[in-house]
C-alpha cells in the first residue's frame, strides 16, 4: 500500500455544513491534503474504505451522529466537529436578526448554561429535542403551522426546516471546523508515529531467524514473523487473528496467559525439529495483555554455546593487573616498580628474577599493561608445569596430523596466540634444552614453526621470562643455553623477597586482610586480624613470600569472620608454619639463635594450648623467661 507523504483527510458533510466547509477551507494552507465527501455518513463509507485501501486516508472529520457511525465502521481516527458555547451564541444572534422567535432543534440537550442567557438575547427561544428524522419532521410541521420561528440546528435540521418553509441557521461555525482539523492533524501525526514504530518492529521481526509470535489475552495471534509462519506452513497474514493453539498445538501459551509467569528454555518438537522456546507475558501499563513466544533451533543454541565457550577460553589471554597493583613502599619494591615502568616503554625481552611468590607474574602483567602491546594478548605459561612434549605443543602448536590424536585443523601454539602481545614464560630455567633451541629460533627469526608444519608463521611477541633460581648457574651447569640466556636477559628485573622488604609485610598484611575480610562479609577492623598475626609472625622468613602471606591472611580471615575474634594462640594453631620457619639468611647469628629459641617456645606454647605454666615447665625454663622470650 503506497502511502502519501502528506496527511490526507476526508470531511464528510451534507448541504449547509458542506457549504460552510468549502467556504471556510478553500484557499487555506492547512498543510494537509483534504477532500470533501458531500453525503451522509452511511453513504460515504464505501468511498472512505477505497481511500483507506489506497493508503490515501489518515483521518475523517464529520459532525454529530454521522461521526459516531463512521467511528464504528472505519479503522482510522474520526474527529467529530464539536459545537462550542460560542457557536450556539453566534447562531442564536444570527437567528435574532431573522426573527424574534427561534427554536433550537437538536438530538441532545445543548449549551444549558448558554440558554440561561436567553433573556439577554431578547429572543423568544424554545429548545427542542428530536430522536430521529420522523420526530424532527413532526416538530417542524407543528412549528410551520403555528409560530413560524427560525430553526437553529445541524445541517440536516436546516435542510428539513427549509422543506417546511421555515428559515434555518446552521449551528456549526468555521472555527469548529478548523478546531476539528487541528485535532485530526494531531491524531494522524501520532498515528503515523505509531505506525512507523510498528513497521520498524515488523522489519526487525522479519529479519530474525528465530520464530516469534505474540498473542492477545485470548490466545489469538496478533503478530507473527515469517520465520515462524513458514515453519507452520502458513503466511503471516493467514495466521493473524487465529488461535495459536489451533495453528500448532505444540505451541502453548495458555499457562503463561493464566499465570503471568514466564517459562524459559522449554524444548519442543515441531515439524520434526527440536526447538527451544521462551514464553513471556506481555504487560502494558501494569496489565497483562497477552504473551509472546520465541523459538530457536536447539542446534543453533548449541553452536552459539560452543562459540561462547571457545571465546571464554580465549579470555585468559588478558592481563588483569597493572603496576599500580604492586603494593609496597620498601626501597626494594619501589626500585623494582620504577624499573618495570621503564622497561614497559622498551620492547626488548625482560628477565625477572625472584623467589616464588614475589610477584613475578604480577610485574610481567604490569609491564605488558603499560607497554604499547597493552591491547594485545598477554599469554602466560609455566614451563615447569608441563612435560616436554606437552610444553612443546602448547608453545609452538601443531599441524593437523602432526601426531596420533592431533586435532583436526591443527592448533595454534601460545606463541602464535600471543602475536602482537606479550608471552610470559615462568620458570624458564625448567625449559628442556631442545625447546630452548626452538624458542631461540622464534626470537631470532620472529617466526614460529608449528609441529609437523613445513612453513613458519611470522609472529611478533615480546618475551618476559621469569626464574626463581639464578639462571646463570643453570648456564654454567650446561642446563640452560647461554645464547638464549643473553637473548632473554636484555632487561633484568630482580625482585626482593618479602622478608627483605621490612615494613611492607605490615602494609601488605593490612591490605590483604582488608580484601579478605570484605570477601568474608566481615565488618571487623583490619587490626583484629593483623595485630595477632604480625605478633606471631615476627621474624618469620616468609619463604613463600607474598603468596604465603596471602594464604595465611585468608585463613585468619575465615577464622575471624566465623568466630568474631582472633588471638595469638589461634594464629599459632592455624598457621604453625609461622613458628617452624627457617631463620632468614641475612640475619646476624645472635638474632638467628634468638629466633629459633622464640619459635621453639611458641611451638611448645601452641602444643600446650596456650597454657604458659605448662609450656615453661616442659621447656625447662621459668614463666618469666618464657614471657621475656615471647615479648
Ligand atoms: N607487591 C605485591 N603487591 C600485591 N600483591 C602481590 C605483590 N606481590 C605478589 N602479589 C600477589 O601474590 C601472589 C603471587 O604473585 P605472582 O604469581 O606474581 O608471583 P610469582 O613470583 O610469579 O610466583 P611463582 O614464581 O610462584 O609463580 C599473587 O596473587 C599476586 O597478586
Amino acid at each position: 500500500m503506497a502511502r502519501s507523504t502528506q496527511a490526507v483527510f476526508a470531511v464528510v458533510a451534507t448541504r449547509a455544513l458542506a457549504n460552510l466547509v468549502r467556504a471556510q477551507l478553500a484557499g487555506r494552507g492547512l498543510g494537509v491534503d483534504w477532500r470533501l465527501i458531500e453525503s451522509s455518513a452511511e453513504a460515504a463509507v464505501p468511498e472512505l474504505q477505497g481511500l483507506l485501501q489506497a493508503g490515501q486516508l489518515d483521518a475523517v472529520i464529520a459532525a454529530g451522529q454521522g461521526a459516531e457511525q463512521l467511528r464504528a465502521a472505519l479503522p482510522v481516527p474520526v474527529v467529530q466537529i464539536k459545537v462550542s458555547g460560542y457557536d450556539i451564541l453566534r447562531a442564536l444572534a444570527e437567528a435574532r436578526r431573522l426573527s424574534p422567535r427561534a427554536v433550537l432543534l437538536t438530538r441532545r440537550r445543548l449549551g444549558e448554561d448558554i440558554l440561561a442567557l436567553k433573556p439577554l438575547l431578547n429572543l423568544d427561544l424554545t429548545p427542542l429535542i428530536y430522536d430521529n428524522d420522523a420526530d424532527a419532521r413532526r416538530h417542524l410541521d407543528t412549528l410551520a403551522r403555528a409560530a413560524q420561528p427560525v430553526v437553529v440546528g445541524s445541517s440536516k435540521v436546516v435542510h428539513l426546516a427549509a422543506e417546511y418553509g421555515l428559515p434555518g441557521v446552521l449551528i456549526y461555525s468555521g472555527e469548529s471546523i478548523l478546531a476539528a482539523f487541528d485535532a485530526a492533524l494531531e491524531l494522524s501525526r501520532v498515528a503515523r508515529l505509531e505506525e512507523g514504530k510498528r513497521e520498524r518492529l515488523d522489519r526487525i521481526l522479519e529479519s530474525l531467524s528465530e520464530g516469534v509470535v505474540a498473542v492477545d489475552g485470548e490466545g489469538r495471534v496478533q503478530s507473527i514473523n515469517p520465520a515462524l509462519a513458514s515453519l507452520l506452513g502458513l503466511s503471516a497474514q493467514q495466521a493473524l487473528g487465529r488461535q495459536l493453539s489451533e495453528l500448532a498445538p505444540e505451541l502453548q501459551l495458555g499457562e503463561v496467559l493464566r499465570s503471568g509467569e514466564p517459562r524459559r528454555d522449554e524444548v519442543i518438537t515441531l515439524a520434526g525439529r527440536r526447538l527451544v522456546t521462551q514464553q513471556l507475558p506481555l504487560v502494558e501499563a501494569g496489565q497483562q495483555v497477552g504473551a509472546v513466544l520465541t523459538l530457536q533451533e536447539s542446534s543453533a543454541i548449541e553452536r552459539a554455546d560452543r562459540k561462547l565457550r571457545a571465546e571464554a577460553r580465549k579470555s585468559p589471554f588478558r592481563a588483569r593487573y597493572a603496576l599500580s597493583d604492586v603494593l609496597g613502599e620498601s626501597a626494594g619494591i619501589r626500585a623494582a616498580r620504577e624499573l618495570a615502568a621503564l622497561y614497559a616503554q622498551a620492547d626488548a625481552a625482560v628477565l625477572i628474577e625472584g623467589e616464588s611468590g614475589t610477584g613475578k607474574e604480577l610485574f610481567a602483567q604490569g609491564i605488558h599493561q603499560l607497554s604499547r602491546r597493552a591491547a594485545a594478548p598477554f599469554v602466560a605459561l609455566n614451563c615447569a608445569a608441563f612435560p616436554e612434549s606437552l610444553l612443546e605443543s602448547e608453545l609452538f602448536g601443531y599441524e593437523e596430523g602432526a601426531f596420533t590424536g592431533s586435532r583436526r585443523g591443527g592448533k595454534p601454539g601460545l606463541i602464535e596466540l600471543g602475536d602482537h602481545g606479550t608471552l610470559f614464560l615462568d620458570e624458564i630455567g625448567d625449559m628442556p634444552l631442545p625447546l630452548q633451541t626452538r624458542l631461540l629460533r622464534v626470537l631470532q627469526e620472529r617466526e614460529v614453526l608449528r609441529l609437523g608444519a613445513a612453513e613458519p608463521i611470522p609472529v611478533d611477541v615480546r618475551v618476559i621470562a621469569a626464574t626463581h633460581a639464578k639462571l646463570q648457574s643453570a648456564v654454567a651447569a650446561g642446563r640452560f643455553r647461554a645464547d638464549l640466556f643473553y637473548r632473554l636477559n636484555i632487561l633484568s628485573l630482580p625482585l626482593p623477597s618479602l622478608a627483605a622488604r621490612g615494613d611492607d609485610v605490615r602494609l601488605l598484611a593490612e591490605r590483604l586482610a582488608q580484601d579478605a575480610l570484605l570477601r568474608q562479609g566481615s565488618a571487623l577492623p583490619v587490626a583484629a586480624l593483623t595485630e595477632p598475626l604480625l605478633a606471631v609472625a615476627q621474624g618469620h622468613a616468609w619463604p613463600g613470600n607474598v603468596r604465603e602471606l596471602q594464604n595465611v591472611v585468608e585463613r585468619m580471615a575465615v577464622f575471624l569472620a566465623a568466630s568474631g575474634r582472633l588471638q595469638e594462640g589461634d594464629v599459632r594453631r592455624l598457621a604453625p608454619e609461622l613458628l617452624s620457619g627457617m631463620p632468614r639468611s641475612d640475619m646476624p647469628l645472635a638474632e638467628t639463635a634468638e629466633q629459633l629459641r622464640r619459635e621453639h617456645a611458641l611451638a611448645m606454647l601452641a602444643e600446650c594450648g596456650g597454657d604458659k605454666t605448662m609450656a615453661a615447665h616442659r621447656l625447662g625454663i621459668s614463666r618469666t623467661t618464657l614471657w621475656r622470650l615471647l615479648r
